[in-house]
C-alpha cells in the first residue's frame, strides 16, 4: 500500500521525515509533503529535507499514482530506482540537487504523461538519449551541471523551457533547440545555433579557402578573398540604390496622387513607434508608455488614403481606400479626423502595435495597427465583420477598420484605465488605487461575462487569447474584453512563444482554441488577480511550475497565507468568497478539458460569490453562517 511505501521511504532514507512524518497518524495523506485523491498519494514532496543515500528498488513500485515527485535538494545517490517506472501518472519530477549518477535510466521515456523533469545538478553521465522524443507532452527538461557527454540528440518535442548547460557535451546545437539562448547550452563543447558557428558551416569554394572537409579545424580566409566579398558586396549594394531610385522617380513622375497607402510609409512614425528593446513587452507593463507624435501612425495610412477615397468608393464596398464603420450611428469621426488627431504607442502586441490617438474633436480611440495579414482581403472583410458585429457591454467594441495592401487598422473605443497587467504588476507607487476585493472580484465577473458572450455566438467562436494585457478597463474599473478575433486575421507568429503562461496543455496551434482552452486561460487570469503574480514570470518557484501548479502545491489550509496578494489580505472579512474564487481558478485550469467547468458556470459561480461578499459587508454574518452554509454545499 501506499503507507507501506512511505513507511519504507522513511526508514531507507530517512532524514527530516524521521520528524515530520508521525507514523502513529494514520491517514497518511495528512503527512507533510503528501497529498492525495480517493486516499492514493498523488504528490510528495520532500525538498530540502535532509534525505541521504540511496533508493531502493520497491518503494514506487507501489506509489502508481504520484503524479508529482519532489526530491530535489537532498542528498540521495546512487542510481534511479528502477520501479519508478510503474508510476505511469508522474507527471512533474524533480530531483536536481542531489547526488544520483548513472545513466539517464531509458524506463523514463516510458512516463507518458511526464511534463517536467529536472534532473540537473546530479552526477549523471553518459548520452542524452533520443528516447526523450517519446515524452510527447514535455514542456521542461533541465539536465543542466550533470557530466553528460556525447552529442545532444535531435529533440522534436515542443519544449518551454531547456538546459544542458556545464556538461560535457560536443557537436552542434540541433535545428529544434536553437532558440533557447546561449546559457542553455554553455560550459560544454558545443557550436551552432545561438553559439558560435560550427567551423564548417563556413564554405568558400575556392581552390586555397575553405573547409577541409572533417579535421574540424577551420581555415582562415585568404586576403585576396576577403577582398573579393567585400568589393561584391559593395558593388551589389550601389546596384541595388540605383535600381531603387530609378523605380521611385518612375513611379512620381507617373502620378503625384498615388491611390496606395503603402506609398506614404513614414519613416518618423516608424522610428516612434517602434520600441527601445525590453520596454515594451508583449502582455508587459506597457500601458503609459508614451511617445508623442506630430502625426498618428494611422495618419501615414490616412493621407493619401484621405485623399483619394472621397467619391472613390465602389458598389460593392471592397477596393475603397477609407474607414469602414460597424452600427448604424456610430460614424462620428472619419480618416482625416484620424490624419489630424495626435498618438502615442500604448504597445506592442501579438498582432501589431496600438496606439492612442486624440482627435481634434476631443474624443479618443484606440488604433491598432496589424501585422503579417496573410489572408486575401476578402476573407480579411469578412472576419472582420464578424468581429464588428460582437456586441456586449464586457467588450471593448471594434468601432471601424481600415483595409489597404499595406496596411491594416483597427479602430477600437479607447480604455482609460489601460489594462488588467498594467494595473497588477505595474507602477505600484503612492496615489494609486488600491486593488481590493471588490475591484478585483468585479473585474473577474466582467471578463467572465465578455468570453461567456463570446462562446454564446457559437461552438468555434473562441477568444484564444485571454491574457491580463487583453482585459482592458474603463475609467470605473469596469472590465472589457480586447483583441477577440483577431487570431485568424492574421498568420502564426513568427517566433512560438515560448512561455505562454495563460495557454491550455492541449492547445498546440494558438489559432485553434476551444471554449475550454479559454477557461484555462481564464482560470489563469484569475489566478493572477488573485496572487498578484504574472504567469510569464519566468520561474514561479526554483521547480519553474507553472502559475495553476504553483496553487495547488501549496495546501488548501495555507492558501490564505501564502497564495493571496498582501494588498487584497487587507480585506479580511471576504476571505471565505476570496478562497472560493481561487478554488473556482483551480477548477478552471485543471489539466483535462473535460474537467474544466463553462463559461456560464463560472459566470454564475463568480455573481453567487460576489453577492454574498457584498451582502456580508452590509450585513455581518456570526461565524456559525458560514458554517451552516459550508454543511449545506458538501
Ligand atoms: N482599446 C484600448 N484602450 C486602451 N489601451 C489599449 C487598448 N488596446 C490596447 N491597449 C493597450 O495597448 C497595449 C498593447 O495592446 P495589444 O493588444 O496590441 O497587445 P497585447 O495585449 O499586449 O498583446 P496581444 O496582441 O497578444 O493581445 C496593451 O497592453 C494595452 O494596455
Amino acid at each position: 500500500s501506499d503507507r507501506t511505501a512511505l513507511l519504507a521511504l522513511r526508514s531507507a532514507v530517512g532524514g527530516r521525515t524521521l520528524l515530520l512524518w508521525n507514523v502513529t497518524d494514520q491517514n497518511t495523506c495528512s503527512w507533510p509533503g503528501i497529498q492525495c485523491e480517493d486516499n492514493r498519494v498523488t504528490v510528495l514532496r520532500l525538498p530540502g529535507a535532509a534525505l541521504f543515500g540511496p533508493l531502493p528498488v520497491g518503494i514506487f513500485g507501489n506509489l502508481t499514482h504520484l503524479r508529482t515527485l519532489s526530491l530535489r535538494l537532498n542528498a540521495l545517490s546512487g542510481q534511479l530506482p528502477s520501479d519508478l517506472s510503474a508510476c505511469i501518472n508522474l507527471r512533474n519530477l524533480y530531483l536536481q540537487g542531489n547526488e544520483f549518477s548513472g545513466l539517464i535510466p531509458d524506463f523514463l521515456f516510458q512516463l507518458p504523461d511526464l511534463v517536467r523533469l529536472n534532473l540537473a545538478s546530479n552526477n549523471f553521465s553518459g548520452e542524452i538519449s533520443s528516447g526523450f522524443n517519446n515524452l510527447t507532452r514535455l514542456k521542461t527538461l533541465f539536465l543542466e551541471k550533470n557530466h553528460l557527454s556525447g552529442s545532444i540528440p535531435d529533440l522534436k518535442i515542443p519544449l518551454d523551457q531547456f538546459n544542458v548547460s556545464n556538461n560535457q557535451l560536443n557537436g552542434s546545437v540541433p535545428k529544434g533547440l536553437q532558440s533557447f539562448s546561449s546559457s542553455s547550452f554553455l560550459g560544454n563543447s558545443l557550436c551552432g545555433g545561438p553559439l558560435e558557428a560550427c567551423s564548417g558551416d563556413l564554405v568558400v569554394p575556392t581552390g586555397e579557402v575553405g573547409n577541409n572537409g572533417g579535421s574540424g579545424h577551420k581555415k582562415k580566409l585568404a586576403g585576396g578573398a576577403i577582398a573579393g566579398i567585400v568589393i561584391g558586396s559593395v558593388l551589389a549594394f550601389v546596384l541595388i540604390l540605383v535600381i531603387l531610385m530609378l523605380l521611385c522617380r518612375k513611379k512620381s513622375a507617373k502620378k503625384t496622387s498615388s491611390v496606395d497607402v503603402a506609398t506614404v510609409k513614414n519613416p518618423e512614425v516608424e522610428i516612434q513607434g517602434s520600441k527601445p528593446p525590453g520596454e515594451i513587452e508583449n502582455g508587459g507593463y506597457s500601458n503609459g508608455y508614451t511617445v508623442p507624435a506630430t502625426a498618428a501612425a494611422v495618419a501615414s495610412a490616412a493621407t493619401v488614403a484621405a485623399g483619394t477615397a472621397k467619391g472613390e468608393v465602389s458598389a460593392n464596398g471592397t477596393g475603397t481606400k477609407k474607414l469602414v464603420f460597424f452600427g448604424n450611428a456610430a460614424r462620428v469621426f472619419d480618416l482625416e479626423d484620424l490624419l489630424r488627431a495626435s498618438a502615442e504607442v500604448l504597445g506592442k502586441g501579438t498582432f501589431g502595435t496600438a496606439y492612442k490617438a486624440v482627435l481634434e474633436v476631443g474624443s479618443v480611440v484606440a488604433v491598432k495597427r496589424l501585422k503579417d495579414v496573410t489572408i486575401t482581403e476578402r476573407e480579411f472583410r469578412e472576419k472582420i465583420e464578424a468581429v464588428g458585429s460582437m456586441d456586449h457591454e464586457s467588450l471593448v467594441p471594434l468601432r471601424a477598420y481600415y483595409f489597404s495592401r499595406d496596411e491594416k487598422l483597427l479602430v477600437y473605443d479607447y480604455m482609460a484605465m489601460g489594462s488588467l497587467s498594467a494595473l497588477l504588476h505595474g507602477n505600484k507607487g503612492a496615489g494609486r488605487t488600491p486593488l481590493n476585493w471588490e475591484i478585483r472580484s468585479g473585474i473577474a465577473l466582467g471578463a467572465a461575462r465578455g468570453i461567456e458572450y463570446l462562446h454564446s455566438q457559437g461552438p468555434n467562436v473562441s477568444h484564444g487569447n485571454i491574457k491580463s494585457s487583453n482585459i482592458l478597463l474603463t475609467k470605473s474599473y469596469d472590465a472589457r474584453v480586447s483583441d477577440f478575433g483577431l487570431a485568424h486575421l492574421v498568420g502564426p507568429p513568427s517566433t512560438p512563444t515560448r512561455v505562454a503562461g495563460y495557454r491550455a496543455p492541449e492547445v498546440t496551434d494558438p489559432r485553434k482554441v476551444s471554449h475550454k482552452a479559454d477557461v484555462y486561460s481564464f482560470g489563469v487570469l484569475l489566478l493572477e488577480l488573485l496572487t498578484g503574480k504574472a504567469p510569464t514570470h519566468s520561474l514561479l518557484n526554483e521547480e519553474g511550475v507553472d502559475l495553476p501548479r504553483w496553487v495547488q502545491s501549496v495546501v488548501r489550509e495555507e492558501w490564505t497565507s501564502e497564495v493571496f496578494d498582501l494588498e487584497l489580505l487587507r480585506y479580511q472579512n471576504v476571505e471565505e468568497e476570496m478562497v472560493q474564487l481561487l478554488q473556482l481558478a483551480v477548477d478552471c485550469a485543471a489539466q483535462y478539458p473535460d474537467k474544466r467547468p463553462s463559461m456560464s458556470e463560472v459566470t454564475k459561480r463568480i455573481e453567487e460569490l460576489r453577492q454574498s461578499s457584498l451582502h456580508e459587508a452590509v450585513n455581518p454574518q456570526p461565524d456559525a453562517a458560514h458554517d451552516s452554509d459550508d454543511a449545506s454545499s458538501r
